[in-house]
């Protein structure tokens, strides 16, 4: 991803004019020089003077013009090889990323063997199979210079994959292709850029070096490496002869050397990136429409024994152990917990777009009408209309390489089939409902452009821009400023009335979740531990130990703040560490021998349910006594 600065760095313009001087020299040189470059005199080996500047060779041929006429031949095998070592390694490497598991790790090692190969034996060796010459020479250093290229392009695709804007892309079902050039090629253009200066440059000093040994080009063709052989072997009686084919390398070696600083200088890593919906990981196979199927009840979301590992297996590491819950329609409900306790694994299962790292099961998984249960099968369209997410981080979400006016307007015209203007015109009116000033002028900045906190309300517009019934909201407001936390969290709740949707929130606050939600979901290690109303959290009435700890080290507006806060001590287990018992039971201030081995399980209580030991009757008595 990048960054333009205001103004291009003195390097690129240096390196730019320099190379277009040599470009003109290409052009040139043959057409005015081509004939006095051949001219055969009896001044052989002569050295430098007014008629023949750098001297002539052992054919009395003018060294200067030769050089500058070799200038074309040179310039066009280098860039010959550039183009097939890019071409070819750019789109290899990206495609290995942008593949299957097993693809991405075929392609990593492959890349991997490649590079660890000397460029020149590579090229050595087809040379060998196909015959020194012009266009072997070219293929061959093209070719033996794919991997720097292909490893690059792999690395940077696999970095930009892992960004919200590419999860949000596949869920608005965004097609492979379109998904690698819109969306992933932009993002990883300027260090590939720099990249091929340094190609380039490697190119010219490589043929160079294979047409001096005589595995270049062939007579009567010549290039400056073949100019700089002649020359050493005259060199005793003619040592300018060198001069010339060794300064047009340096020279164009500096350009292409600048240029690549240039661009480095010019492209800076952008802290911005766009929002997109997408369509779940791994999804092959079976197509989707089939799998649609009306709810009988009024949940938006259904879900039933969760399951989400980082082994072989959902249970070898288990992250989501078996978790059930469901969201109304219209309804506000939170998911709460501490850092690691799996909301935001749950939030993007729900939404198919676990990683593909990731293995996960469901007994159900009913989202906006279609089950979507059996991890190979392809959700519906209409899902990714039916849900929208907003991330934690608003910098993460937006395409960095696209203006905002460019991704609202594709979210609109692909989930509703908008024409462009009235694309257009709905993101306009989105901006205006998120309260963001001057939408006008948004819509033409990059979200580089915009605070973290106008970010997140714009990819909020988004997000309604397809009319969701779910939006899914993973820490809105987590990376902005106390001061506008409280305001977007308040635009949130209103959107949900008024765009008539439900809302799953994830907060690791007790107290968000208390002010937003009606209904509320207390996760720890993996597992849901207690489901309260907001009337029973805002008063207290709640009953597991855990969630009796968040409400008491929370801090709100009845806090005493002459009194400490009662803070959680220890940490929650890791997931390779889970017991057969409770997983709080190391943090409990009830536990009790069964909690060590057998895992509570979950209970009515009231209008919730608690998974306690201390709160099943039997337990409470024996605990009693
Ligand atoms: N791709 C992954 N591979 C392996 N483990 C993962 C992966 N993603 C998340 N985890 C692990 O799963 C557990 C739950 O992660 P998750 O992000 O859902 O937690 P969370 O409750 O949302 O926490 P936070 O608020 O910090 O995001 C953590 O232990 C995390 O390290």
């Amino acid at each position: 991803m990048t960054q333009r600065s205001q103004r291009p760095p003195a390097m690129l313009i240096a390196g730019s004019s320099l190379l277009a001087l040599i470009i003109l020299v290409a052009i040139l040189g043959p057409l005015l020089l081509g004939d006095h470059a051949e001219q055969l005199t009896a001044d052989v080996r002569q050295g430098p003077a007014a008629a023949h500047w750098l001297g002539t060779d052992a054919f009395g041929r003018d060294i200067l013009a030769r050089t500058l006429v070799a200038t074309r031949l040179t310039l066009l095998m280098a860039l010959a090889s550039t183009l097939i070592a890019s071409i070819v390694g750019i789109g290899f490497g990206a495609l290995a990323a942008l593949g299957s598991l097993r693809t991405r790790q075929l392609g990593a090692r492959l890349v991997d063997l490649l590079v660890s190969y000397p460029p020149i034996i590579i090229a050595i060796a087809i040379i060998a199979i196909f015959n020194p010459g012009k266009v072997s020479v070219a293929v061959g250093v093209g070719v033996a210079l794919v991997p720097q290229f292909a490893r690059l392009a792999n690395k940077l695709t696999a970095v930009v994959l892992t960004k919200d804007y590419i999860s949000l892309a596949r869920l608005l079902g965004v097609p492979g292709g379109r998904l690698a050039l819109r969306h992933v090629l932009p993002n990883i253009a300027a260090p590939l850029l720099v990249l091929v200066s340094v190609v380039f440059a490697t190119s010219i000093i490589a043929l160079s070096g294979l047409s001096f040994i005589g595995l270049g080009v062939q007579q009567p063709d010549y290039d400056w490496g073949q100019l700089l052989a002649a020359g050493l072997r005259d060199m005793y009686q003619a040592p300018a002869a060198v001069f010339g084919p060794s300064i047009a390398i340096l020279i164009t070696g500096l350009a292409a050397g600048l240029l690549g600083d240039g661009f480095d200088a010019y492209f800076q890593p952008r802290s911005g990136a766009r929002t997109r919906r997408a369509s779940s990981a791994p999804l092959a196979g079976k197509t989707s429409e089939d799998t649609y199927e009306e709810m009988s009840c009024s949940d938006v979301v259904k879900v039933r024994q969760l399951k989400i590992g980082a082994g072989e297996d959902v249970d070898d590491i288990p992250l989501v152990r078996g978790i059930s819950f469901h969201i109304r329609a219209g309804e506000i409900v939170g998911l709460v917990g501490e850092s690691g306790s799996g909301k935001s694994l749950t939030a993007m299962a729900t939404a198919r777009l676990a990683s593909p790292q990731l293995v996960w099961s469901a007994a159900t998984l009913n989202v906006a009408g279609a089950s979507l249960a059996d991890p190979d099968i392809v959700p519906p369209k209409h899902i990714a209309t039916d849900l929208g997410v907003v991330f934690q981080d608003p910098s993460s979400c937006f395409n960095p390489a696209m203006r905002l006016g460019a991704q609202l307007t594709e979210v609109a015209r692909v989930h509703r089939g908008l024409a462009k203007k009235q694309a257009w015109d709905e993101a306009l009116n989105r901006l205006a409902e998120v309260r963001i000033s001057n939408p006008r002028l948004r819509m033409r900045q990059y979200p580089h452009e915009l605070s973290g906190g106008m970010r997140q309300r714009a990819m909020i517009a988004m997000a309604l821009l397809s009319e969701p019934k779910l939006l899914i909201a993973d820490e809105p407001t987590t990376a902005l400023d106390v001061t506008v936390q409280a305001d977007v969290l308040r635009l949130m709740k209103q959107l949900t009335t008024s765009h008539d949707m439900a809302m799953l929130l994830i907060s690791h606050d007790i107290n968000v979740v208390a002010t937003m939600c009606d209904r509320i979901y207390v996760m720890y290690a993996g597992s849901i531990v207690e489901e309260v109303t907001t009337e029973d959290l805002r008063s207290g009435h709640v009953m597991h130990p855990y969630t009796q700890a968040l409400l008491a080290a929370a801090l709100d507006s009845q806090t005493d703040v002459t009194q400490p806060l009662q803070a959680l001590h220890g940490r929650p287990p890791e997931p390779a560490d889970y017991i057969r018992g409770c997983a709080f039971a190391a943090r409990c201030p009830l536990v009790h021998e069964t909690c060590l081995t057998v895992a509570p399980a979950l209970q009515r209580h009231g209008d919730g349910e608690v998974s306690c030991h201390a709160m099943a009757p039997a337990t409470q008595e024996t605990m009693s006594r």
